[in-house]
């Protein structure tokens, strides 16, 4: 019925969770309080012994419950809208910071879709479970004991029958809950998977266009709206259904109080007034569990979303606010191993080291673990075995902010922000001088392009669409240099641009080498004869490993590729990668 852990987490809920049920438990007596004196109103019209003041006096009770209902359903709705929002804040602060302390790798532990649906619409789902379902869930357990009392003082049989019926309705929502259970985790499972692919489909329109499987992509999606359109009406039918089973209990245990309230009049057991009474307000036995049975529903689909987000948010977090100098700025790998999923490892017992101000290139065929080992070092990802060290520390100790002022890394798909050239330059480092700023354009060839284009206020599209992929490169790289860390990671950086822009971002990676940590990535091996040390990986394992005349003479692996790839691109006068 309760979701415990959110109970326990929102305490501080509980007053306003109390304020609501006095709120309701006060309109139900004022009702009460009304009922009665309709009741004996009735009566005395039924005897015709009414007089003026009789009816005076039913209008001013009228309207004094009138006004105390007003004032109660004002409070209630102040309440339960203070109880709501501060859950929902507090909840959305708790999900931002777990992703901000999950860092890079929050997608291990959530997708980007999950993670937008569950701080949105997962959260709002809970204000209807502490805004309504809770209250009214204490107030369905006072009501009708308050009721008892009340309809035991006239008669006990009738105030036992309505009371056993009462919980006729708990048993129905019991069982619709066991029901509900499992669709309702099948509709949060279907949507955030049409979630996901709503965004894929979002980012990937352009190449979806250019291949022209944007029709069939469209057919998928719609596909998959169709089954969540499915379980959506299953899980209305079942809300319906339940409804519906509620009010048959609800309407029949008041049709039972009523018929046993008539016998007992007949009886003379009971005054008319009072059959009149229990006549009126037997429904009232019922309606509150009946409500809470309309709420319970949406109650259930905020269990569920808080369990997601409570599965967020116990997820440990990667990376510790451990050490913030790391004065060292060499990478260790020892015995690294490593896989996305357990069937396959895609890093095998790695070791290696990129000393303080060296120059190291990983190489290999597609596939081989390249970016993996990159990525590890950003801490993006903590199932690995073995250790990985920078600057002589484990990078599970060293919190991100530290990691990422330590390294940069350039992708080669490294994204590019609409705005101006500035605020792109500016994110690299916030507080850089104007001229700063022009170095690093001309570090990178950039400056006179830039210039001609309106300087560093030039308007970029967003991806940079207003700039060839070259240029963007650069730009990143601009920004890269901005931020001057002691280690670089060029990951594919001078994948698919032009031959110009490729050398001068080789020129920079050579530069920056002499007083950084450089590790490059790269399938054209032209781009690495200059390192001091190349790591050749096959197949998630380092084969071979040493400068480009060590491997060269060696006559391995290495020597073969490098031979084929020289041979192609004189003969086809082209940059050949592997
Ligand atoms: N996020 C991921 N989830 C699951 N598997 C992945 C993921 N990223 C990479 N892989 C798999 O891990 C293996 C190594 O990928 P990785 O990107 O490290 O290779 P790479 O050598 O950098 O390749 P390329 O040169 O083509 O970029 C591949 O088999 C790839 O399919």
């Amino acid at each position: 019925m309760f979701n415990q852990r959110l109970m326990k987490e929102f305490k501080e809920n509980q007053k306003y969770v109390a304020g609501m049920v006095v709120t309701l438990w006060v309109t139900l007596m004022a009702n009460v309080l009304l009922i009665y004196f309709a009741a004996l109103f009735m009566e005395k019209m039924l005897k015709g012994d009414v007089i003026l003041s009789d009816g005076v006096c039913l209008i001013l009770i009228l309207a004094g419950v009138w006004v105390l209902r007003a004032v109660m359903n004002t409070l209630n709705s102040r309440m339960s809208f203070a109880a709501s929002s501060s859950v929902k804040q507090r909840l959305r602060e708790k999900i931002y910071g777990k992703l901000m302390d999950l860092g890079a790798s929050y997608r291990e532990s959530v997708s980007s879709s999950e993670a937008v649906q569950i701080s949105t619409e997962g959260v709002e789902q809970l204000e209807i479970y502490f805004g309504k379902y809770v209250p009214q869930f204490f107030y369905s357990l006072l009501a009708p004991l308050t009721l008892f009392v009340i309809v035991g003082t006239m008669t006990l049989k009738v105030a036992v029958v309505l009371l056993i019926c009462v919980p006729l309705i708990p048993l129905a929502i019991v069982a619709v809950q066991k029901l509900a259970k499992k669709m309702l985790a099948k509709y949060w499972g279907t949507y955030t998977h049409l979630g996901d692919s709503f965004l894929q489909c979002l980012q990937g329109l352009t190449t979806l266009k250019i291949y022209q499987a944007d029709e069939h992509y469209s057919k998928k999606m719609d596909q998959e709206s169709e089954t969540f359109r499915k379980v959506t009406m299953r899980v209305l039918i079942m809300q319906l259904n339940s409804i519906s089973i509620m009010d048959l209990v609800a309407y029949g245990g008041a049709a039972a109080g009523i018929i046993l309230a008539i016998l007992e009049c007949r009886a003379a057991n009971i005054g008319l007034g009072q059959c009149l009474f229990i006549i009126l307000v037997s429904a009232e036995f019922f309606l509150p569990l009946r409500l809470l049975g309309s709420f319970f529903h949406i109650a259930m689909n905020g269990n569920a979303a808080a369990n997601k987000i409570f599965n967020l948010l116990d997820r440990p977090s990667k990376v510790h606010s451990g050490e913030e100098k790391i004065k060292g700025s060499d990478i260790v790998f020892d015995q690294v191993s490593f896989g996305y999923d357990q069937e396959k490892e895609v890093l095998q017992k790695i070791s290696f080291s990129a000393e303080d101000h060296s120059f190291t290139a990983l190489v290999g065929v597609s596939g081989c673990g390249k970016s993996t080992i990159a990525s590890l070092i950003m801490g993006a990802y903590s199932g690995y075995t073995g250790q990985i060290c920078v600057g002589g520390i484990p990078i599970e100790n060293i919190n991100e902010g530290s990691l990422y002022k330590k390294v940069t890394r350039i992708c080669h798909d490294s994204y590019v922000f609409g705005g101006t050239v500035e605020e792109n330059l500016r994110m690299g480092n916030p507080g850089a001088e104007q001229e700063q700023l022009y170095r690093a354009l001309k570090e990178v060839d950039l400056y006179e392009t830039i210039m001609e284009k309106g300087g560093l206020s030039m308007v970029i599209e967003e991806k940079a669409a207003n700039l060839s992929g070259g240029q963007k490169q650069r730009l990143c790289l601009a920004r890269a240099i901005l931020h001057d860390s002691d280690i670089y990671i060029f990951d594919e950086a001078t994948s698919n641009i032009d031959a110009e822009s490729e050398n001068k971002i080789m020129e920079v990676v050579e530069r920056l080498a002499k007083t950084k940590t450089v590790i490059l990535i790269s399938h054209r091996l032209a781009n690495v004869v200059r390192a001091d040390k190349i790591l050749v990986l096959k197949e998630g394992k380092i084969t071979e490993q040493g400068t480009h005349r060590e491997l060269v003479n060696a006559g391995g692996y290495y020597s073969q590729i490098f031979n084929r790839q020289k041979e192609l691109e004189n003969y086809s006068g082209k940059a050949v990668a592997l």
